[in-house]
């Protein structure tokens, strides 16, 4: 797998031109497209490319690998974000959020010019939630009442627990997060914008209708998908 996530990450490259803004996503995907991205910069292969880190980790890769880095309200527009998913469906609508980044994002991802995507095979599924929970960021106080509300959508949610930290994981935001369940998604932008309804869910890891090429790592090569 990690050949599969080094192959995408690699050809990630061939979308970023010189004087781009480009959106730094978060996971093990995008840590390898990062450790590629600096050394083109370094080498002067790319000039002027500024990212934009959608969490601690990507600011720490930027910074390691030599990327330069700018804040969301620091640039006009994000001409391209790149970033991994947890899970992919036949029509490229995402489950993200596994690393906890979500929020942060998706806020950039929806403002990006193109959103590419980098997974590996494992990462197709038919369905969304076929593998992985939704995770949904909310206000810490609300997190039982989010949990019992989601009940309402056949869904059942756990309070995702830190595990190197007593207690549940917080995210950069100071919030909590539940992975929810679901008995079966049929319309993913629908539910999408449901929870996001939920009084106190700040957002969830649902990315309908958002992301604009896939890059697959398989065994036979890079494969790229397109709405
Ligand atoms: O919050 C984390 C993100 O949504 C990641 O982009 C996602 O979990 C994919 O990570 P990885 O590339 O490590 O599979």
């Amino acid at each position: 797998m990690k050949e599969l996530k080094r192959a995408v990450a690699k050809e990630a490259l061939k979308f970023i031109e010189d004087d781009m803004i480009v959106s730094l996503g978060t996971g093990s995907t995008t840590a390898y497209f990062l450790e590629y991205l600096g050394k083109l910069i370094m080498e002067e292969e790319l000039e002027d490319v500024y990212g934009v880190p959608t969490s601690y980790q990507a600011r720490l890769l930027a910074l390691e690998y030599g990327v330069p880095v700018v804040g969301l309200d620091e640039v006009d527009a994000i001409d391209i974000a790149v970033d991994g998913a947890d899970e992919v469906d036949l029509n490229l609508n995402l489950i993200k959020g596994r690393g906890a980044a979500l929020t942060m994002e998706k806020i950039v991802e929806y403002r990006a010019g193109t959103f590419l995507v980098l997974v590996d095979e494992s990462k197709l599924v038919e369905r969304l939630g076929q593998k992985m929970p939704v995770p949904i960021e909310v206000i810490p106080a609300a997190w039982r009442a989010i949990k019992e509300e989601l009940e309402v959508f056949n869904a059942t949610a756990e309070l995702r627990m830190a595990s190197k930290k007593d207690g549940p994981v917080v995210t950069e935001n100071g919030n909590f997060l539940l992975d929810a369940r679901f008995h079966r998604i049929d319309d993913p932008l629908d539910l999408e914008i449901e929870l996001n309804n939920i009084p106190g869910v700040v957002e969830n890891g649902i990315f309908a209708d958002i992301a604009d090429i896939v890059l697959v790592g398989t065994r036979e090569g890079v494969k790229r998908l397109e709405r």
